[in-house]
């Protein structure tokens, strides 16, 4: 007999898992992709949804008390039998669409249960932007919560997990499920009382540092055995999570790919007033070096290297003005200098990083949001500071460590939804035994692509952008237009202001507006800048005014590392069978171009200027430009890659120091 029933007491979670020697890994990455594609074909579709439709025709005729009889009788079963019959898991979906019809007037369609069932069987689901992927979690969430599951949705924000949560709530209760939402700022005392929830809602960076929080209270006694003898003798310890049985992670690509590189760290200060003489020394001596003579700056990673001069001048430099002993050791001294000067060049403000209340704070590009307690590492985050003119916060000691990609593989069951992720289907399948099943539109999709247009320099696209946004404005269609960082949304905003154009900005430097913002995008003749804090997950509803003008029109002004990312920004518009359309405005200063060899960019540069925006010139540099976006995504990619490798040799070495479980 199976039983789902899991004892969240004893902190379930998987303990299994190992590196396997890279022809294996391959051949699991392909043998998990092969049966994500068998998992679901067309019959079985069919014949799963015209199953849900029979059941929920027959609760239909039942009255309140029969029907509440049968949600217990389902309870028990999937407690008993789990979710390999497909004919249980139909009459679960009849009974959470039933409840979602009549609480939220929304009854899922065909495509969101048939994604449902692919998240319930541990994949993920790639749908569109905007076909409605919340939905349809709702489904799986509450049929493995039933079954006796604790379940999290985790998203990539506070915001769009607790909007979640606020719609979706009700839809649980009347299931008999509770549901709660984590959001970073809690308590201690608040997330204890949230998280033995059914269904938890939160972003994947709370999730990530709670468990880091219980791996530090419970140390050696994280072990089922132990947990359950404390349990028994009275001695449990905090803990905060109750285990990592299944996880439904939106936006899956953001969350096991973009931030996989990000190692999570929880640290402790350990002030020195030594250490802070130091880098204020590091900062005065690498702000005498010379660009060009002293040191290069790499584009695009800007990495700075010392020359041989620079690395002559250094020891002289050193001997007249520094103080700290480290200035002795010729090899500690160049060190400190490079990342110096990486402080001083190669991160800026307003793209980078934000300075609020008297702090560094740095900004995740990739979804353009602030990150508070997120530091930079080796004393990068003190030279800042000290660029900054800032007070130097202490140095830090790690107390937990771990990558993403670690945290999810620990998941008994895992699952993902997104809508960008056919280039990294293999990662899925190979670091997390995932296979991505592409649910097909609900409806035809009336996204419009107008041709890209690239321009030599950034003069030049901003001005066809503001020319741009004001011709969709003028037609009562709202424009959104996204930047890659707040500098350039600033930028921008100037411009429009010079031209007559009212609009709005969203950017990490106004992110307490952001509900506000989002609910006015889509207004008639509104115009919005945003940073990728418009990006993924944000629904900008229309009304049918707007709708019979066209639709939200989406400008995107430069490329990102990733083209998800620009893909997910473009899914803002056209949601749900409405119409709309996006363009690609970009210029030949952006980041991405900078990497390819400077006489061919003149070359480049030369030809656009002159010959407009059509013709060979410019179908050969939009070509390499996005050449390039492909080389940096390879490249990432391969990072890691190496980091999960060496997160592998890590919990080696670090489980023989006893510091891991
Ligand atoms: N079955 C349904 N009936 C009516 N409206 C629906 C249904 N499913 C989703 N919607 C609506 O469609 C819109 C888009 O949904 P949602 O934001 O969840 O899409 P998404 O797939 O998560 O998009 P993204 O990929 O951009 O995050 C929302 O306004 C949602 O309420």
């Amino acid at each position: 007999m199976f039983s789902l029933t899991l004892h969240a007491d004893t902190y379930p979670q998987r303990r299994d898992w190992r590196d396997l020697p890279w022809l294996d890994r391959i051949g699991e990455g392909l043998r998990v992709r092969l049966a994500a594609r068998l998992a679901l074909r067309v019959g079985r579709r069919e014949a799963l949804v015209a199953r849900v439709d029979a059941e929920e025709a027959g609760l239909a005729a039942l009255d309140d008390s029969a029907r509440a009889a049968v949600l217990a009788e389902l309870r028990r079963q999937l407690r008993r039998d789990g979710f390999a019959d497909d004919a249980l898991v139909a009459r679960a979906f009849a009974v959470v669409r039933m409840a979602s019809r009549t609480l939220l007037g929304k009854a899922h369609f065909g495509t969101q249960i048939q994604g449902a069932w692919v998240l319930l069987h541990g994949n993920v689901a790639e749908m569109n932007t905007g076909e409605g992927k919340s939905l349809m979690a709702t489904l799986a969430a509450a049929t493995a919560a039933l079954a006796g599951m604790k379940v999290h949705v985790v998203t990539v924000n506070d915001y769009l997990a607790g909007r979640d949560r606020d719609e979706f709530g009700p839809l649980y209760a009347a299931l008999g499920l509770s549901c709660a939402f984590v959001g970073e700022s809690a308590t201690p005392e608040e997330k204890s009382a949230a998280y033995p929830a059914d269904i938890v809602y939160c972003s994947n960076k709370t999730i990530v540092f709670d468990y880091l929080r219980d791996r530090l209270a419970l140390l050696d006694r994280m072990q089922p055995l132990r947990l359950a003898l404390d349990a028994m003798l009275g001695q449990r310890r905090r803990q905060l999570l109750h285990g990592l049985q299944f996880a439904i992670v939106d936006e899956a690509d953001s969350v096991f790919v973009d931030e996989a590189r990000t190692p999570l760290i929880i640290s402790a200060a350990r002030p020195s007033v030594e250490a802070e003489a130091f880098y204020r020394e590091a900062i005065a001596l690498a702000g005498q070096l010379v660009v060009g003579d002293d040191f290069t700056l790499e584009v695009p990673q800007r990495q700075p290297s010392l020359t041989e001069a620079g690395r002559r001048r250094l020891p002289q430099l050193a001997a007249a003005g520094a103080g700290s002993p480290v200035w002795r050791s010729v090899l500690r001294t160049e060190e400190a200098c490079v990342l110096a000067l990486q402080a001083l060049h190669a991160f800026r403000r307003d793209i980078h990083y934000i300075v609020r209340d008297g702090k560094v704070m740095i900004v995740d590009e990739n979804t353009g949001r602030v990150m508070p307690d997120r530091s930079w590492e080796r004393g990068l985050q003190q030279l800042i500071e000290v660029k900054e003119g800032v007070a130097v916060s202490p140095e830090k000691e790690t107390l937990g460590r771990i990558s993403y990609q670690l945290f999810f593989r620990r998941y008994l069951r895992l699952a993902g939804m997104t809508g960008t992720c056919r280039e990294v289907r293999g990662e899925m399948a190979s670091v997390y035994g995932l296979g991505v099943v592409r649910i097909p539109p609900y409806r035809p999709s009336r996204r419009l692509r107008l041709p890209a247009r690239l321009f030599a320099s950034s003069e030049a696209r901003w001005l066809a952008v503001v020319d741009s946004v004001a011709r969709y404005s003028r037609q009562g269609r709202p424009v959104l237009v996204g930047t890659r960082s707040i500098a350039a949304s600033e930028h921008l905003s100037g411009r429009l202001q010079a031209a007559g154009i009212a609009h709005q900005v969203l950017n990490a430097k106004q992110d307490e507006q952001e509900a506000g913002c989002v609910a006015r995008a889509g207004e008639a003749g509104q115009v919005t800048i945003a940073t990728n804090m418009a990006g993924r997950g944000t629904d900008i509803k229309l009304d049918d005014a707007v709708r019979a003008a066209g639709g939200l029109h989406v400008i995107l002004t430069e490329l990102h590392d990733a083209s998800r990312v620009d893909r997910q920004l473009a899914g803002r518009c056209a949601r749900m069978g409405d119409p709309g359309s996006w363009e690609e405005i970009l210029s030949l200063d952006d980041e991405l171009p900078a990497g390819l060899p400077t006489p061919l960019l003149a070359l480049l540069a030369a030809r656009l200027a002159g010959g407009g925006q059509r013709g060979a010139w410019h179908g050969l540099a939009l070509a390499l430009y996005r050449w390039r976006q492909w080389r940096v995504e390879r490249r990432h990619a391969h990072l890691r890659e190496l980091l999960l490798r060496a997160d592998f040799r890590n919990r080696v070495a670090l489980s023989f120091t006893g510091e891991m479980e």
